[in-house]
């Protein structure tokens, strides 16, 4: 989860400035356990890519709270830090916990400190075609892609996916501080709720989730800003100018809202929520590539994939909006009727990266999107052209025209 700056300040409000927590509404631990992967994932499965959840045990958790990373010795490929602090080829009397100032540090190597949980994870790699993207409850480790080979949250055995969570930030803030400024659910108690253990840190539950890899086009990924299930905005994800998205905005923005009305506006437990979609070029390749969803639709309107579900609170990014905006826009600050607002990043616009630099490294931009951009504005326009031409038969499938230049 990333932290979204407080933007008080850049509401041009004669009022005095309040900070954006004194007026967020509360937060409630409910909500953040909801917007886990496994819980949401249980639900809207068929419209998410193919993706797996495991459930941790508490010694990986520990191996993931520990400084220092041992990695299993059954891979031959991972070249990392272990590798040069000796730690690898250590003898079973050398893996016994020993005492680091105090602290109890576990040496054992994961595939003798938790084999069936590192057999687990191998076994469904292998299942999900050999490439993961991984993440823990809410968040991916964007912030250590450095650490691998391709630059990517790419992983091909269980060591790439424990490298990546041990080195991550946002990883550690969803072990660490999943709960921080969030307020108890007391006054949700309904009858038989006593029953049930106290929402803490302690009792979280905790899984990994392994999401076969796919090359997705982070043009085409948008965040969803959802209050009383109702969407008030959406905005771009990937921070680079893409020509071609603002003719595509009334179709994306349709897409999307049909999308959210058909299944998280009625099912998601809690009414404010913020949601990430991607809509594939293709959707009969991705489909078959990496999809969950067996049945045999043959819509060809542009498919709307179900990424993620953030909390409706500060810790999530609000990228193209502020959150002071988006408190507006909640109040009623709208004009009657106006259509939902699609925020894309202008040609001009500071937020703007230069093309092929993307925000995490490589992460956001799978090696075939690179590829095009780094062919040039002609690959772009071609790629832009093909993506038309798919929504643009499609809306004359369904007779209306709503796609033109
Ligand atoms: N199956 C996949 N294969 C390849 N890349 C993926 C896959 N799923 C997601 N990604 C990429 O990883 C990025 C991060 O995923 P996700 O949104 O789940 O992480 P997050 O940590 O929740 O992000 P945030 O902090 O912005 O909410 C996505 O924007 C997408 O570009
Ligand atoms: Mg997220």
């Amino acid at each position: 989860m990333v932290e979204s700056p407080d933007s008080a300040s850049s509401t041009g409000s004669l009022e005095a400035p309040k900070s954006l927590r004194d007026i967020f509404p509360p937060v409630r631990r409910s909500h953040i356990l909801n917007c886990a992967f496994a819980s949401w994932h249980a639900i809207y499965r068929p419209y998410t890519p193919k993706a797996r959840t495991i459930p941790l045990t508490s010694e990986f958790l520990s191996y993931l709270r520990e400084d220092g990373i041992v990695l299993p010795d059954d891979e031959e490929q991972i070249t990392t830090l272990s590798d040069s602090d000796g730690s690898e080829g250590e003898t079973e009397s050398e893996d016994e916990d020993e005492d680091e100032g105090g602290i109890t540090q576990d040496r054992r190597n994961p595939t003798q400190r938790f084999p069936e949980l590192h057999q687990r994870i191998k076994t469904t790699i292998r299942e999900l075609g050999g490439k993961v993207s991984p993440k823990l409850n809410w968040s991916s480790p964007k912030d250590a892609a450095f650490m691998t080979a391709t630059n990517t949250l790419e992983c091909r055995t269980p060591g790439e996916v424990y490298l990546l969570l041990k080195s991550s930030d946002f990883i550690t803030h969803d072990l660490e501080h999943a709960f921080r400024d969030c307020v108890d659910d007391d006054d949700e108690e309904e009858e038989g709720e006593q029953q049930k253990p106290p929402l803490t840190a302690e009792n979280i539950p905790y899984h990994l989730t392994l999401r076969k890899w796919f090359a997705l086009n982070p043009s085409l990924e948008f965040r969803v800003f959802v209050s009383s299930r109702r969407i008030l905005a959406m905005t771009q994800r990937d921070l680079n100018h893409y020509d071609f998205l603002p003719s595509l905005r009334t179709t994306i923005i349709s897409a999307i809202t049909r999308f959210f009305t058909a299944t998280l506006a009625p099912t998601f437990p809690d009414p404010d929520f913020v949601f990430d979609v991607y809509i594939p070029l293709s959707s009969t390749t991705a489909r078959d590539d990496a999809h969950d969803d067996d049945d045999d639709d043959e819509d060809s309107r542009p498919r709307v994939w179900l990424i993620d579900i953030n909390p409706w609170a500060p810790r999530t990014d609000s990228i193209l909006f502020s959150w002071m905006e988006l408190l507006r826009l909640r109040n009623g600050e709208t004009v009657a009727g106006a259509e939902v607002e699609l925020r894309l990043i202008g040609r001009d616009d500071p937020e703007a990266y230069q093309f092929a630099t993307p925000q995490y490294g490589a992460s956001k931009l799978p090696r075939d999107v690179v590829d095009v951009g780094l062919e040039g504005e002609e690959a772009v326009w071609e790629f832009a052209q093909r993506w038309r031409d798919i929504v643009e038969k499609a809306e004359r499938e369904r007779g209306e025209r709503t796609v033109g230049r």
